[in-house]
């Protein structure tokens, strides 16, 4: 990307937050710009055609001089402090937290004990839905009559390993230099070292065996993140045993690979590995595969995703013991029924995925030194993520974000916190609805939700003393499915029928993850379905699964304030 002339390089780049924003940036050019140069009038005149854009919001509340020069530098850190802000871990939580801190014009610090990006960068989102790319692919390719019904032909589909491999390795090196980059360019001071709590307002960072640097900071937001939980008796070799962190560099397609677990990492590897050519055997302790889903899509994931692929599964049964291939014998995996632990027979198999879930990781933290006792590893918080001592009162001047608090394990969950907290401490109460947080499971076909399943809603409903509706389409009927032959697909709506209140939105099919978010930003603006079931869908599109299901809700006895009608 290219400095600015009027805005200083910083500045420019300050306002980057995502690669999308950084299109926007590259689209001002046709508006009287002259790269490198972004001249004043330039992005004036371009932020006066554009009411809502960033810049105009920036610049409708100070001048562009003064933009210039708060985004230019990273604040001034508050009286008798080296730092407004010190984040220990620069993963997405940390990351997001950092930019709106500066951009609150907080003199911010970010410490990272390891690689920038944390999990989702480097292990974890990023390189799985490069693999996930190449599976959807690989998947269609080998479809004979999913091909044959849109009349083409595809003599063979193949891949290289190293080739898949090379390209979820590369994504997360691209996007690890964005996310660098995006800090750097605004002054965030990116510290090496572990960080570890001196104090509510004290920090310590520094490499092991080098002499630490103490730093104090007006707040702390703790942001560390998590690895992966392996259950006792599992030996992890990495190579015949392995973890999420060794399945992503896809050193090898295993023929008969046992996943252990049947969350979003078991899910989203199940999907990778049958279509390169794995068979795959799930060991889930819970009584059925997908525990954490809405039954219904559950199942209805079960008749998609499971069981017509090369996949058989064992469920209510825990592996107890797993032993890692050796001198020429199999990867072992001792079986014992979860709730009676009566042994069943062993199971030898190729390789064996671990995806029984993740830990927070808060090793030499120093939480000790501001009397915190973490609750299954995680660290308590409170609902504005506010660390908790061991006595129940709140810490001072520490907030704790993202997997290390273990209220939701997302990525954008984690970067949600860290905005909250910003808003917080820069003077504007702010809590986070989590339960307008999205989820998404990449598989092929997607699987998404929002809010709360039906048994949760029925349960809160049978509390509290409302009644629970449900509304379902199918993408049978979406003109979009049908012309892509991807036809396979629920959504289903859970809400009050006295209130119009959207409880809780679970979709199966073609792009669920993308059309999530018109329910979870419904949830989040406390938009009712008597108001969205009048937003207007292009046709044909997949969005019209969603219009329809708003459509076919029965509210009663409902209206809505009426509104002004706006002028256009
Ligand atoms: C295989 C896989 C796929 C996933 N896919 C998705 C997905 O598609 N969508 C989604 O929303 N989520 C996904 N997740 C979950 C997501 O990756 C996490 O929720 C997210 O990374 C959490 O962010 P975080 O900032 O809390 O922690 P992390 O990303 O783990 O970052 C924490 C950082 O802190 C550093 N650190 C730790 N301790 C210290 C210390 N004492 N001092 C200095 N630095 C320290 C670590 O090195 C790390 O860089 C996936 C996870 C996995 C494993
Ligand atoms: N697309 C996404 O958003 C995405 C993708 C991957 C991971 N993640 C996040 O990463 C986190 C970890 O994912 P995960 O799939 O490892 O965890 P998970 O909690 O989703 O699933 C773990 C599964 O393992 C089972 N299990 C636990 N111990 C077992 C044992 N000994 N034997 C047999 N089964 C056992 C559990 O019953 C559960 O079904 C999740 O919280 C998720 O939010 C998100």
């Amino acid at each position: 990307m290219q400095a600015s002339i009027s805005l200083s390089a910083a500045s420019h780049s300050s306002i980057v937050r995502s690669d999308r924003t950084v299109e926007f940036i590259s689209n001002i050019k046709p508006v009287n710009l002259r790269f490198c140069g972004l001249r004043r009038e330039a992005l004036g005149s371009y932020a006066l055609k554009r009411p809502g854009s960033r810049l105009v919001s920036l610049l409708g509340r100070r001048s562009l001089t003064e933009v210039s020069a708060s985004l230019s530098s990273n604040g001034v850190s508050s009286k008798g402090f080296d730092y407004d802000l010190v984040i220990i871990g620069a993963g997405v939580g940390g990351h997001g937290a950092a930019l709106h801190a500066v951009e609150k014009g907080m003199k911010t610090a970010i410490i990272e004990g390891d690689v920038v990006g944390g999990t989702c960068v480097n292990r974890g989102c990023v390189p799985s839905k490069a693999l996930l790319a190449v599976s959807g692919r690989m998947r269609e390719f080998q479809n004979e009559q999913h091909l044959k019904a849109l009349g083409l032909q595809v003599s063979s589909a193949g891949y290289d390993r190293q080739g898949v491999a090379n390209h979820a390795n590369d994504l997360a090196s691209k996007i690890r230099n964005n996310l660098t980059n995006s800090m750097k360019a605004i002054g965030v001071d990116i510290l090496t070292g572990v960080g570890t709590v001196l104090g509510p307002q004290k920090v310590k960072y520094g490499k092991v065996g080098f002499s630490d640097n103490v730093i104090t900071a007006k707040n702390i937001i703790i942001a560390t993140g998590s690895v992966p939980f392996v259950p006792k008796g599992i030996e992890v070799d990495g190579k015949t045993v392995i973890t999420s962190d060794h399945a992503l560099k896809l050193e090898s397609v295993p023929d008969w690979i046992a996943i252990v677990g049947s969350g979003y990492i078991g899910l989203e590897f199940s999907d990778v590995y049958t279509a390169l050519g794995s068979e795959v055997t799930f060991i889930e302790a819970l009584d059925q595969l997908m525990p954490g889903f809405d039954p219904e899509i559950g199942k209805l994931a079960q008749r998609v995703l499971i069981n017509p692929r090369k996949i058989d599964y064992h469920t209510g049964v825990f592996a107890s013991k797993i032993t890692p291939a050796k001198d020429g014998k199999p990867v072992t995996i001792e079986l014992i029924d979860a709730k009676t632990k009566e042994p069943k027979p062993t199971l030898e198999v190729d390789a064996a995925l671990i995806a029984t879930g993740r830990a927070p990781f808060t090793k030499g933290l120093g939480l000790e030194n501001i009397n915190v006792e973490t609750q299954r590893g995680f660290i308590p918080v409170d609902e504005r993520m506010r660390v908790i001592d061991k006595n129940g009162n709140l810490v001072p001047h520490v907030y704790c974000i993202g997997d290390a608090n273990g209220k939701m394990m997302l990525a954008h969950a984690a970067s949600a916190q860290g905005i909250s907290v910003i808003e917080q401490v820069s003077g504007k109460d702010h809590v986070l609805n989590h339960l307008s947080i999205p989820a998404a499971c990449f598989t092929h076909p997607e699987i998404s939700m929002v809010g709360l399943t039906e048994p949760q809603a029925r349960e809160k409903g049978e509390q509290e003393g409302f009644e629970v509706s449900v509304a379902k389409t199918s993408f049978k009927a979406n003109t979009k499915a049908l012309a892509e032959n991807e036809g396979e697909g629920l959504a289903k709506m859970i809400y009050r029928p006295d209130t119009g209140e959207i409880l809780g939105v679970h979709i199966f099919g073609l792009h669920a993850a993308d059309l999530i978010h018109e329910a979870s930003n419904a949830i989040a603006l406390g938009t009712c379905i008597q108001d969205i079931k009048f937003a207007v869908h292009a046709h044909p599109t997949l969005s019209e699964v969603l219009d329809e299901l708003f459509k076919s809700a029965k509210v009663c006895g409902v209206t809505s304030p009426v509104k002004e009608p706006v002028a256009v």
